[in-house]
């Protein structure tokens, strides 16, 4: 057989796959008051793809439209070789009968119901016997090793064994789609980490494509293999983690990978930002660019540091915050800025919101490229 990722093709590719070859390829339009989601999205089989975004960016209707609890207004939405959703052409396919399973925040287990008979659900009501749909789930419930807690009722489970109920009972009517809906936000933080250890085990063994919905830079980076994020309805950036965290596109994109970033117009390794302060980078650069730097990057000065070939700028601390074991540094000046120093840094220099500094950051640790 023919590898579809070795196939010649120019058309827009998906993990490497051409996206007609895609399990699944959607068109999302829907139309909301104030609000409009449009984004095409295509997975492969086997992919775990993160949807990130801010708050009311669009992430849950775009999770809803798959799974056919709301229509599209316009678009398409092929899963395998079904279209499901195709409103110009008169097709609506309902939930229960799109291969999709969906695991929701809240995982929504029925609570008169033991873990068992949640789990046999779905399969009995896509028609499987009650014998059948039983014996299915007790495999799907051995798969996430829940076999001992069968008989429980989710009041009696912890938010972990409640969620890995929530992803069997998803799961145990092999859908083509995965579709998670902030997984592990109901989770504390310690169940939370194991949680997460687990899921990326179970998500490897699915053989569909998975999409999951979530604000935690932390999941999308351990769980997903490639990462799309939607602000204000459409898709901003994609690519796989190392991609999007070395070359950040938006504000938002920046501050999930925890990096300053700017735009401006560059001319060889000088970018000009806006207000005309100008940046020295060690990449080359002509026209349009983005410019970058870690906050770990930015060295604070009681005065200004002489002799050194490194960008500078007078500042003023606006705010100072714990980060980790580090203390966050937020500053006004030419550019806003945040650094990353050690509490004795801070000490030493007696930063206080009004405090004046100086700012450096070498041009080795700030990149440039182009938008
Ligand atoms: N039932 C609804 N009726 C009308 N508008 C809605 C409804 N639900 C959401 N919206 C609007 O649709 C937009 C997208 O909301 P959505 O919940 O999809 O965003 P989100 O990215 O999932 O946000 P969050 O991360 O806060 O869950 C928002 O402007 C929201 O106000």
């Amino acid at each position: 057989m023919t590898d579809p990722r070795t196939a010649v093709g120019t058309g827009p590719t998906v993990g490497g796959w051409p996206a007609e070859r895609a399990l699944l390829s959607a068109h999302l339009v829907v139309e909301r008051p104030g609000f409009r989601l449009d984004l095409a999205l295509s997975l492969a089989a086997g992919e775990v793809v993160a949807l990130l975004g801010p708050n009311g960016a669009g992430k849950t209707t775009a999770l809803r439209a798959l799974a056919g609890l709301l229509p599209l207004h316009a678009g398409r939405l092929r899963l395998g070789e079904e279209v499901l959703d195709d409103p110009a052409a008169g097709i609506f396919i309902p939930p229960e009968r799109r291969r999709v399973g969906v695991v929701f925040q809240d995982y929504l287990l029925f609570p008169h119901l033991s873990a068992l008979d949640n789990v046999a659900f779905g399969p009995q009501a896509r028609g499987a016997s009650r014998r059948v749909a039983r014996a299915e789930a007790a495999r799907w419930l051995a798969r996430v090793d829940l076999t001992a807690l069968a008989r429980q009722r989710p009041r009696q489970l912890s938010g972990g064994q409640a969620q890995r109920v929530a992803l069997a009972r998803a799961m145990a009517v092999s859908p083509d789609l995965l579709l998670l809906d902030e997984p592990l936000a109901a989770l504390d933080a310690r169940t939370r980490m194991e949680t997460r250890a687990r899921l990326h085990h179970d998500l490897r063994t699915h053989e569909g494509a998975t999409l999951l919905v979530t604000h935690d830079p932390l999941d999308a980076l351990v769980l997903a293999d490639r990462l799309v994020i939607v602000e204000d309805g459409r898709i901003v950036q994609e690519g796989d983690a190392a991609s999007v965290t070395a070359r950040p596109r938006t504000e938002y994109v920046a501050r999930l990978v925890g990096l300053n970033l700017y735009r401006g117009r560059a001319d060889g390794h000088t970018v000009t930002l806006p207000g005309g302060f100008a940046m020295v980078a060690d990449d080359e650069v002509r026209g349009d660019a983005f410019l970058a730097f870690p906050p770990s990057a930015v060295a604070l000065h009681p005065q200004q540091p002489a002799g050194s070939p490194r960008n500078t700028w007078a500042a003023t601390v606006v705010g100072v915050l714990p980060h980790g074991d580090h203390l966050r540094v937020e500053l006004d000046g030419p550019i806003r800025a945040a650094a990353e120093i050690t509490p004795a840094a801070a000490a030493q220099l007696g930063l206080l919101p009004g405090t004046e500094v100086w700012a450096a950051v070498k041009a080795t640790e700030t990149r440039a490229y182009p938008y």
